[in-house]
């Protein structure tokens, strides 16, 4: 994926500025450079960047576990001294600073004082109203909220809300530019304040404080039933969805039909607010650290971190809800991805097809290794399938030509493994074209460390075949020229070592020889 964000309107951005690196701001600036933009801070704490650190090494570290695909060279990150050394060179900036009006509107007038007039201004408020934000500013026109969820690096969704003075094309402009970082832009279509998600979060917050301060529950069984129950139920489906279905057969009429009186019974105490108070804090962050408070922040947000991966991995496997966004995101990355890692700009023209071609680049994630606290042995077949994908790509063999019915089958496969990787480890494969003529593609991929050390080789026999009939066919004319072509280039490149191997034990060898040459009824 190139780091440049084409958008809709005439707005590229390379650039982004975060003022603010806290909770959210952090978050932000994670997303932004997972995905190779170029991000400047400015937060006046003389300890942001260290504050900020833990949060990007999270980050990074949910990353390697969301996605196989190569991800784009992460962008540089620079904290500035002002709000001016932030902007001047951004075209998108977040504002993420605490929630008080007056506040984010100085930001504001300092902002447009030294950034460019065609920069965008975005707000993270959780409920500030953008015509409120946007009321001071010299071209209020170039504001929008994007609320965005924590931890915004692995949360797809972002509500989109522009107030009364803002241009029409910029939520579209938005739009494209979140969705270029795998996330979910959802227009909420007038402004009020919290707007959608943080109207139900304050629902279920309020009602959770009540339940606790009337001493019906405690924070560990409120959370108990939230996460062992209906919890389950919202990461894959909705309010309406969820409760469609709880009216059987029937559906949501029966649903409302049943449960429609409760609407008067004494089922809620929303209608009243408890009163915020020290006795209210102790007793809430009191029972919290008897919950949690044998575990620090950053554990929790790794344990956190590796649900929700495992969540939209599973989504994906269903190809469903957030599990969409991810294949979205993750097909966009493997189709620059390999590009990418020959070097450059990730310009297909860039590469040099006349060497073994770097197909991967990867860090081994925590949960690829086994017992021998190395890579498990079927993570090397993941990475040279991998490989094969990234070639396939190469000469065109990519997700619209597989739709159009022509895809390669792995007929073939020898690995040989040489030496061994640990957890976060740097690899990459080089890829050599043995052959490709006709239905056939013979690919020999060398593992390697990142210090260029051969850990495994993998050969493997492809056969072109029709996704319709399931048959061996030619590849279209595209494809077989693009493979010929890539074929003809490393005609003249030495074979590599190992190369038509078979498992060598000689007196197994030496058996199937006279097997061979003397077939028996029981072998033949
Ligand atoms: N924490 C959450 O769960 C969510 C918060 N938000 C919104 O994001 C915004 C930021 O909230 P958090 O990150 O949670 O707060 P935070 O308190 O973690 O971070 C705020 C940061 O702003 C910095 N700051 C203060 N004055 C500043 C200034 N003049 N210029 C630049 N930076 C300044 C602070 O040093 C701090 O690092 C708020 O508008 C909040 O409503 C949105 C979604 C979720
Ligand atoms: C509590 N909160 C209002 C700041 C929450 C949000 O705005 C969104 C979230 O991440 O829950």
């Amino acid at each position: 994926m190139s780091s440049v964000v084409e958008t809709k309107t005439p707005i590229a951005v390379n650039t982004a500025a975060c003022i603010g690196g806290g909770v959210i701001g952090a978050g932000w600036v994670a997303r932004l450079i997972e995905n190779g933009l170029s991000v400047r801070v400015y937060d006046p704490m003389p300890d942001a960047a260290a504050r900020m650190q833990p949060v990007l090494d999270n980050a990074d570290r949910a990353y390697a576990k969301l996605t196989m695909a190569q991800r784009p060279k992460k962008g540089e990150l620079v904290f500035c001294a002002s709000i001016e050394a932030a902007v001047s060179s951004a075209q998108w900036i977040i504002e993420s600073v605490p929630e008080r009006l007056a506040l984010k509107q100085s930001i504001y007038a300092e902002i447009e004082e030294h950034a460019a007039v065609d920069a965008i201004i975005v707000s993270s408020t959780s409920g500030i109203m953008p015509s409120d934000l946007q009321a001071q500013m010299q071209h209020p026109g170039r504001l929008i909220v994007a609320h965005p969820f924590n931890p915004v690096y692995l949360l797809p969704v972002v509500e989109l809300v522009a107030g009364k003075l803002t241009d029409a094309g910029i939520i579209d402009t938005a739009r494209t530019f979140y969705s270029s970082l795998g996330m979910k832009p959802i227009h909420v279509k007038r402004e009020i304040e919290a707007f959608v998600a943080d109207r139900l979060l304050e629902a279920i917050w309020r009602e959770s404080l009540w339940l606790i301060k009337d001493g019906i529950t405690t924070t560990e069984d409120l959370d108990d039933i939230v996460r062992f129950g209906f919890g389950l139920r919202y990461a894959q489906m909705g309010v309406f969805e969820t409760y469609r279905i709880a009216g059987g057969e029937a559906g949501m009429r029966h649903f409302l039909e049943q449960f429609g009186p409760c609407l008067t019974w004494p089922w809620t105490k929303l209608m009243d607010v408890p009163e915020y108070n020290e006795e209210l804090v102790e007793l809430i962050a009191g029972q919290s650290d008897q919950q949690s408070g044998h575990r620090g922040i950053r554990e929790l947000e790794r344990i956190r971190d590796d649900n929700l991966v495992a969540i939209q991995q599973a989504l994906k496997a269903n190809n469903w809800g957030a599990g969409v966004i991810l294949a979205d995101y993750e097909k966009k990355l493997f189709d620059a991805g390999a590009a990418v890692a020959n070097g450059g700009t990730g310009a297909e023209s860039e590469i040099d097809y006349s060497q073994p071609i770097r197909t991967t680049e990867r860090r081994i994630p925590p949960d690829w290794t086994d017992y021998n606290n190395h890579m498990n042995e079927a993570r090397y077949l993941q990475c040279f399938g991998d490989a094969t994908d990234a070639f396939m790509r190469m000469i065109g063999c990519d997700a619209e030509y597989m739709a159009s019915g022509g895809s390669f089958f792995t007929a073939e496969t020898h690995i040989r493994h040489l030496d061994e990787v640990r957890v976060n480890e740097p690899v990459y494969t080089l890829t050599q074209v043995l052959m490709g003529e006709g239905k056939k593609m013979q690919l020999f991929h060398g593992l390697h460390h990142g210090d260029g050390r051969l850990l495994a080789t993998g050969e493997h026999m492809l056969i072109h075949v029709s996704l319709e009939t399931r048959a061996a066919c030619v590849p279209g004319a595209a494809v077989a020229q693009e493979l010929a072509r890539i074929v003809a280039l490393q005609a003249s490149l030495p074979l590599p070592e190992g190369v038509g191997r078979a498992v060598g034990q000689v007196r197994v060898q030496a058996r199937v020889v006279e097997q061979t040459q003397n077939p028996t009824e029981d072998n033949s």
